[in-house]
């Protein structure tokens, strides 16, 4: 596994430190996958008590966190090489991959039992397939065999909502749907985009995104095609009834800037645009969330 045993070493030598256990859990995008289910339960018709809320967004998070260590685990070697990644605590060398895999593995056995002890079973089982989705389906499968990888493996990205409103309601509905719809079709957006510039490290690793097997162009065609496919999907809860006006003209507008945003990168095709959506891809999705979980409130507190 080590390329030297001067390498071996640096593990032995190294003891991990709170931050890096920290930094296994892949905080700053997992924050986001949080909010995303914290939204879902917000959204869903009827009660849970608070402690069962409060246990089930804390589940979603510890398996959220779980689980990218556990990518951390097996993307190792490639991360090693990576710009972008070998600063990670295992290719770093400052946590043992023995240690990672059993903190991952027990995070999520712990999670999947509370979530299934605590809040309910649908709930757990959902939770267990999502983490299974992102190891099995994505990291260990799908990556580093397609570039349909994120359309497929991405999915389980967009699980988390859906697990906030099956652990208040114990179904999954199409309310539900829809907002798991909403994150599958912004996920090729989001990470192509960042494709179109970390394309590079992707190459050097073969790991086949899109840009490295298909082309730049053909990556800013799907750009554009899941951008038009993701709009009026956002704009299903405000139609269904399920979000207000406010969701509604703002999921129009941000959707507008997507857009156009995706249209001047089919066009320009330059690194500067690919960018700018990235970035935008994530302070969108992010409005928008907050926005139907403000809207959720407001109508809770009867001010809506
Ligand atoms: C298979 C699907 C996805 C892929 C391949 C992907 C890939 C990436 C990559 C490579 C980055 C670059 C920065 C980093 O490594 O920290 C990133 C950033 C980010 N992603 Fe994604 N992503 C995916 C899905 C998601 C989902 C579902 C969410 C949340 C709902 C999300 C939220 C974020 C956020 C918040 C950042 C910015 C993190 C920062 O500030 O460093 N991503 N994504
Ligand atoms: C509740 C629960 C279990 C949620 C999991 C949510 C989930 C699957 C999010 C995926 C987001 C993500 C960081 C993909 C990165 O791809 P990558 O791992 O290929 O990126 P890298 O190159 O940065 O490692």
């Amino acid at each position: 596994m080590y390329a030297s045993s001067v390498e071996q070493e640096k593990f032995d030598y190294y003891e991990p430190a709170a931050r890096d256990f920290f930094d296994l859990l892949k905080p700053r995008v997992m924050s986001l996958v949080i909010f995303t289910g914290l939204v879902g339960l917000l959204l869903a018709p009827g009660h849970i008590h608070p402690v069962e809320a409060f246990t089930a967004i804390l589940c979603i998070a510890v398996a959220a966190g779980a689980s990218g260590c556990l990518n951390m685990w097996y993307d190792a070697d490639i991360d090693a090489v990576m710009d972008r990644t070998r600063n990670r605590p295992i290719p770093a060398g400052r946590v043992a991959p023995e240690t990672a895999l059993q903190f991952g593995v027990w995070l999520s056995v712990a999670s999947v039992l509370l979530m299934g002890l605590a809040v309910n079973v649908a709930a757990a089982v959902l939770l267990a397939i999502t983490i299974g989705f992102y190891i099995f389906v994505y990291t260990m499968w799908l990556k580093r065999r397609t570039p349909q990888n994120i359309v497929i493996g991405g999915a389980a990205g967009a699980f988390p909502p859906m697990i906030g409103w099956v652990a208040v309601t114990g179904n999954v509905s199409i309310e539900s749907l829809v907002l798991f719809g909403i994150i599958f079709m912004w996920t090729p957006p989001h990470f192509w985009a960042l494709s179109l510039f970390a394309c590079k490290d992707y190459e050097k690793v073969g790991v086949p995104m899109l840009p490295v097997v298909s082309g730049e162009a053909e990556t800013r065609k799907q750009i554009l095609i899941y951008s038009l496919l993701m709009v009026p999907v956002t704009i299903a809860p405000w139609v269904m009834g399920f979000a207000g006006m406010i969701y509604g003209v703002t999921a129009v507008a941000l959707g507008g800037i997507f857009l156009a945003l995706a249209a001047r990168l089919f066009r320009a095709g330059d690194i500067r645009t690919a960018k700018q959506l990235f970035f935008y891809s994530i302070l969108y999705l992010f409005v928008l969330f907050a926005v139907l979980g403000i809207e959720a409130l407001l109508r809770m507190g009867g001010l809506l």
